[in-house]
């Protein structure tokens, strides 16, 4: 995506990179020559047959899949970049971060810290989705289209991610609609990664794990985004119409670790912003957890204790630093 590169100086005229932008050693991006998987399934959801396999392959060997021909119409997936883009500009230098929300809301960052207490190079916009009738009001309202676009932009998310997570469910051999009434688009996270001039030095997102059943993620035909396989990270390969989906713990949990929760980050680049948008399919939360009664039996006894999603999220800070304030605004 072309982007303008006049947003923020404090982003785009950084000649060196300040010091607390800069992980140890140990956990800079390493080789950043990493290849592009061409093996992670991209899977033409418009094909009569074989789309389950295929999603449960990729679900399987990488955690990973993409999806194309989904029928969502290109004109919502452009307007929903651009009216982040939009917000993402409007946020001058001194704009206040952490906003915190009110009851329900959003929450806005700029530069908020890996785990090892350094900077990230990225914002970050983050809010609840659901039910949508009664959040899309707290969301920002400038831009004014924004709350139009990202409601319209959700409800084919929530039409696609129930698509796919039937699609699962049938792989793994559950009952039918086993996901329906439990599972929710519960967050939507964007995030906005400017050009860095030492990617070597810097990370968008660190290495984690998704806490979501899955994750949805419509990056625009933009790179960035690595996952780990067998050791070594790999690029996520970047097809403008796709979707990226990966499997987050809750679904590694019901399927009894048939399917794979694996670790992903995104790495900056020297010329190109990055603009994502992920959405978190979770449990509801007062779901109780736990592996799917017909995938354990004596040969493959369960691997998990069941806990409630709600208590999960509050234990892990599953939703980040503002766990607390989304899950009071959520309730
Ligand atoms: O695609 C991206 O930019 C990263 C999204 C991600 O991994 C997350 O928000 O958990
Ligand atoms: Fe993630």
């Amino acid at each position: 995506m072309e982007m303008k590169e006049d947003k923020d100086a404090r982003w785009f005229e950084l000649e060196c990179i300040p010091k607390d932008y800069i992980p140890l050693e140990e956990n800079r991006p390493q080789n950043l020559d990493s290849p592009v998987c061409d093996s992670i399934p991209v899977i033409d959801l418009a094909k009569p047959n074989g789309t389950v396999e295929e999603i449960l392959k990729g679900s399987q060997e990488f955690g990973f899949f993409q999806v194309i021909n989904h029928g969502i119409p290109e004109k919502i997936l452009i307007d929903a970049l651009n009216v982040l883009k939009e917000f993402f500009y409007m946020q001058g230098k001194d704009a206040p971060t952490g906003t915190i929300p009110d009851k329900k809301g959003y929450i806005y960052n700029r530069s908020d810290f890996a785990r090892d207490g350094t900077h990230l190079w990225r914002e970050n916009l983050k809010h609840p989705c659901h039910p949508l009738e009664k959040c899309t009001h707290l969301w920002p309202d400038t831009p004014t289209r924004y709350q139009e676009v990202i409601a319209a932009y959700l409800v084919e998310i929530q039409k696609l991610s129930s698509r796919i997570l039937e699609m699962i469910g049938e792989g793994l051999g559950l009952e039918q609609g086993y996901f329906k009434n439990t599972s929710e688009v519960q967050l939507l996270s964007s995030n906005f990664y400017p050009p860095c001039v030492d990617p070597s030095l810097t990370l968008g997102i660190s290495p984690h794990f998704d806490t979501s059943l899955i994750s949805v993620v419509y990056q625009g035909g933009s790179t960035g985004l690595q996952f780990i396989k067998d050791g070594e990270w790999i690029n996520v390969g970047a097809s403008p119409n796709a979707f990226v989906v990966n499997i987050g713990n809750q679904l590694e949990i019901i399927s009894n670790r048939k399917l794979k929760s694996v670790r992903h980050r995104v790495v900056t680049s020297t010329h190109a912003t990055r603009l994502s948008i992920a959405t978190f399919v979770n449990p509801s939360l007062d779901c109780i957890v736990e592996p799917a009664k017909v995938l354990v039996n004596e040969l493959e006894p369960s691997l998990y204790v069941g806990s409630q999603y709600k208590d999960y999220v509050q234990c892990t800070n599953a939703f980040g630093a503002y766990t607390a304030a989304i899950l009071n605004a959520m309730q």
